[in-house]
């Protein structure tokens, strides 16, 4: 990363944007070039008690090198005493997430939209040997004009013979092969892409269940059920999405050229715009 040393006096810390896994975010500007973006504040101790510090290096190391229009850039970062920053761009209107709490769910214009700028940015990921990993509603950011960011690099992994790691938080984005502890590559972000489309159409994930036992056991026989207004075409990339093994499932470039995006693809500029 470039030499510059950044110092929190370099910026006018705004509004704090919410609270991250490990740190607070806020929006900030940069006081010579009146850039905004958002800093991210991870206190040292906390990575350390958690022992997140080589998760810490890895999101540094993969994001710092990503640039796409659908991968949120990672400008920078510095430390001091207490705490260790990240200078993050910043999107306007944040997680996806709440948004599909606000709507519910969305229908096929809104889905496919967003749908195809992950896949987008999955294959960018892809085509530098970067699995994701954690690809979740919460860890995608909204832009102007309903611009996608993935965002949270702290699970994604370099080498393409990805290591098992426990994951945090939901199980319900985890593939049959993670769930039975086998090896598992790239194609465990378009079985997480196949559970992104449902939850987005549906508004929760398919194999949701009140116990992980029991969402295990729906994930490795992938008991999948699609309600019926949920429409052929979506249902269709859902099933090619959702395959058992990870060789049979669509691929990222097929899915860019599936017939739910190619008949969406016309009315997502009439889309509103998230206030
Ligand atoms: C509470 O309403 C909000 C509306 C918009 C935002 C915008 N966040 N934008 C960001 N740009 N770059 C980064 C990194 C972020 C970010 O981390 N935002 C963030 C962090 C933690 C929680 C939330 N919460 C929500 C609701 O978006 C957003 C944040 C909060």
């Amino acid at each position: 990363l470039p030499a510059k040393d950044w110092q929190i006096s370099d910026f006018e810390m705004g509004r704090k944007l919410g609270k991250g896994k490990f740190g607070k975010v806020y929006c900030v500007r940069e006081k010579r070039s009146g850039f905004i973006c958002a800093l991210k504040v991870m206190n040292k101790k906390e990575l350390m008690t958690y022992k997140v510090e080589k998760q810490f290096v890895r999101e540094i190391l993969l994001q710092a090198n990503v640039r796409h229009i659908n991968c949120l850039r990672l400008y920078n970062w510095f430390e001091d005493d207490q705490n260790v920053y990240l200078i993050l761009e910043y999107a306007n209107d944040g997680e996806l997430y709440q948004l599909l709490k606000k709507e519910r769910r969305f229908g096929d214009v809104r889905a496919s939209c967003y749908i195809a700028q992950v896949a987008k940015g999955l294959l960018y990921l892809h085509s530098k040997n970067i699995i994701h990993r954690d690809l979740k509603p919460e860890n995608i950011l909204l832009h102007f004009d309903n611009q996608i960011k993935l965002s949270d690099f702290g699970w994604s992994v370099y080498s393409p013979g990805a290591r098992r790691t426990t994951m945090c938080g939901t199980l319900d984005y985890l593939p049959p092969e993670m769930v039975e502890a086998k090896n598992h590559g790239k194609t465990v972000d378009v079985w997480a892409l196949g559970i992104l489309m449902y939850e987005f159409l549906v508004g929760r994930p398919p194999f949701e269940e009140e116990n992980s036992k029991m969402t295990y056991k729906r994930i490795a026989n992938v008991d999948l059920r699609i309600p019926n207004y949920v429409s052929p075409d979506a249902a269709d990339l859902i099933k090619r999405l959702l395959r058992y093994d990870p060789d049979k499932r669509i691929n990222l470039h097929d899915v860019l050229v599936h017939p739910w995006i190619l008949n969406n693809k016309s009315r997502w500029k009439d889309l509103p715009t998230t206030i």
